[in-house]
């Protein structure tokens, strides 16, 4: 459907942006472009639209050579959708999204009809929004608009450059994911423009990694993901392996670190003691029944007086402090095995320097803190190395006889 032919792509100041680029996006296939900064995307998809044009080589349309067509008649075969959506401020929703009726002549009956059903198909109550202005809208449903935009003149062809980079990555998550359901009833041929390698993971049928205006790779998510073509790939694909591992790594035993532990109804004087002899500036806090109940830090117990003062009423002493008065409740913990991506997250949600971990019969059994994550993945990856080192004694072992 879009057949990049030995496209090159050189500016007048000697830049060459695109180089020798062959590329078939397939009919009704969502191909991303994904690389980092200036590695020639943005110039790949405009010179699809003749917003810039091609130095050498060709690019046809549905078989047809697009620099003999033109380029006023031509954008109209395409939808385009940018990062800075290109509304017009002083329209109202129901006009910017039917801009390209309006163009064709469309009756503004007709216009109506069709932004209105666009709107509803990206997720906007065209009564609610329709006559509103686009500063009335946030960034999320702004960009709903550009795709409602693109999409009015049903174009087969969807060029889409960053169209999601401006929003939070909630509600990037969000739009995505309406558009990966929109493509399954559309099923526009769509050339998407990102240098989030986890977006053109999740969107593409096949992925094209670009590397200083070269393919470097050109396959579905899975094959670059798990058969990264050239050390490039793997660097780029590699950025987010980590993350990945946090994923499939669990909590282990050896992983943990053991603070002290003190309990709800030990006396303050003998708690402080067991954290100065271990040189520590915080204790685990346990209950009767030795169930995690929270934490202990030193410093809350600076000046604490070893006892009670006496009651006012009887005029009795109230008997030693114990640390149920100055332990604080920890919400943070996970069972072991849990994996390492659910530990950081929680540790992050909770704002905790560690977590606590218990065993299935929820017992204290340690706690994680990130060094000991740092750990684990260390230990993960060191397995992974082992691995390889097995399959190649295998190997010359085979050889050998
Ligand atoms: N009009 C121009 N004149 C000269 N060089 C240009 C021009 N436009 C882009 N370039 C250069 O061409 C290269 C590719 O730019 P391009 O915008 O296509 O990259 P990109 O991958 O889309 O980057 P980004 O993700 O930052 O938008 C860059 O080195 C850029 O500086």
């Amino acid at each position: 459907m879009i057949r990049f032919e030995n496209v090159t792509k050189r500016y007048p100041d000697g830049t060459t942006a695109v180089h020798e680029l062959s590329l078939e996006v397939a009919r009704g296939e969502l191909v991303t472009l994904v690389g980092p900064s200036g590695c020639g995307k943005t110039t790949t998809m405009k010179m699809v639209n003749r917003l810039i044009e091609p130095t050498s080589g060709r690019i046809l349309l549905d078989g047809e050579d697009i620099s003999a067509v033109d380029p006023v008649e031509l954008r109209r075969r395409i939808g385009y959708v940018i990062q800075q959506v290109g509304l017009f401020p002083h329209k109202t929703v129901l006009d910017n999204t039917a801009t390209v009726p309006f163009l064709l002549g469309w009756s503004k009956a007709e216009r109506r009809k069709r932004a209105a059903e666009l709107l509803e198909m990206v997720g906007l109550d065209p009564g609610r929004y329709g006559d509103r202005y686009p500063d009335q809208l946030s960034g999320g449903q702004r960009q709903r608009v550009g795709v409602a935009r693109a999409l009015a003149a049903d174009p087969p062809v969807l060029l889409m450059d960053e169209p999601f980079g401006a929003v939070d990555p909630v509600v990037r998550e969000h739009l995505q994911n309406e558009f990966l359901k929109l493509q399954s009833t559309l099923h526009k041929t769509v050339l998407f423009v990102t240098h989030d390698i986890e977006e053109a993971v999740r969107l593409g049928d096949r992925i094209a990694v670009y590397g200083d205006g070269r393919i470097e790779q050109f396959d579905p998510p899975a094959k670059v993901l798990g058969a990264p073509a050239t050390p490039y790939v793997a660097d780029f694909v590699g950025a987010d392996r980590g993350l990945k591992r946090l994923s499939v790594t669990p909590i282990e035993r050896g992983d943990l670190e053991e603070p002290p532990v003190v309990h709800l109804d030990d006396p303050i004087d003998k708690a402080r003691a067991r954290m100065r002899s271990e040189g520590a500036r915080w204790a685990v806090v346990l209950d009767d029944a030795d169930e995690l109940h929270g934490w202990l830090a030193a410093d809350a117990l600076d000046g604490a007086k070893g006892a009670k003062s006496a009651s006012p009423a009887t005029g009795k002493a109230a008997g030693p402090a114990t640390v149920a008065d100055h332990a604080r409740r920890m919400e943070a913990w996970l069972p072991l095995g849990s994996p390492l991506k659910q530990a950081f997250s929680s540790m992050l949600q909770h704002d905790a320097g560690w977590i606590a971990v218990l065993d299935d019969a929820d017992r204290f059994v340690g706690v994680l803190t990130p060094a000991g994550l740092h750990e684990a993945l260390r230990r993960s990856i060191d397995a992974d190395e082992r691995d390889v080192r097995r399959d190649e004694v295998e190997l010359e072992t085979i050889g050998d006889a």
